[in-house]
């Protein structure tokens, strides 16, 4: 029986098109400005992996390159996150979420199911993401919220940690994600799996794995709380 929903966000509950065309853009408008602040320490230390990382390379330049590849690398998320909060709390961004996601999770939510999230997105944008969507604040709903701080996301080891974090057994945590390589490392770890195969994102459907178009008929398939 599944006790806990984990959740990808890009793909799963949010259209690749909203990250590509509204948050992205953003992102990159505000990121020259902020990788000259040599005062907050957490952009210093973002700064300093990616030089680590590509030594001798301008970081700005690395972060631009990482953005048109959809690099899904820790020191970005952090910057990025960081832009996206003025966004997010001046109200120029405002998460639209696939309209099928707000009913399900407050029907799962209200039928006793646990909720967390597993994002790319550093903790603190997912927060700011779900915190400031067209249907109003829904960090509530969720008890954890999971990052490439836990490992990433390909990675079996990434998800027993999650696992361990919120003490059930693998196979009572249903995770969704529209990315197959991140459904086999859950599955390696022993939790349920679910694909989202969104059509306005041009999901490629996984081999082997239960697929579903939409919350609803995660529902049906898992026999959790209909909205
Ligand atoms: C708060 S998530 C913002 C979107 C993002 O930057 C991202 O990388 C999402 O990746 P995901 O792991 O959710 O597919
Ligand atoms: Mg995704």
């Amino acid at each position: 029986m599944i006790r806990l929903v984990l959740l990808d966000i890009e793909g799963t509950t949010l259209p690749i098109s909203f990250v590509r065309d509204v948050m992205f853009p953003y992102a990159a408008k505000a990121l020259p400005a902020l990788m000259q602040d040599h005062t907050n320490p957490t952009v210093v230390a973002a700064r300093a992996d990616i030089v680590m990382e590509h030594p001798g390379q301008d970081p700005l330049k690395v972060c631009q390159d990482w953005m048109k590849a959809d690099v899904k690398a820790a020191p970005l998320k952090t910057l990025q996150g960081l832009t996206w909060r003025q966004g997010f709390e001046d109200g120029t961004l405002r998460a639209d979420l696939y309209p099928d996601v707000p009913p399900a999770l407050k029907a799962w939510s209200k039928g006793g199911l646990r909720l967390a999230v597993y994002s790319s997105g550093s903790i603190s944008s997912q927060k700011l993401l779900y915190g400031h969507t067209a249907q109003g604040d829904l960090t509530p709903l969720f008890e954890d919220f999971f990052d490439l701080s836990t490992g990433g996301k390909k990675d079996a080891a990434s998800y027993e940690k999650i696992t361990a974090a919120v003490g059930l057994p693998a196979e009572q945590i249903l995770f969704l994600s529209d990315i197959g390589a991140e459904l086999d490392a859950a599955r390696t770890a022993g939790m349920s799996v679910c694909q989202l195969v969104r059509e306005q994102d041009g999901t490629v459907p996984h081999p082997d794995v239960a697929q579903a178009p939409d919350l609803n008929a995660v529902s049906s398939q898992f026999g959790v709380p209909v909205a």
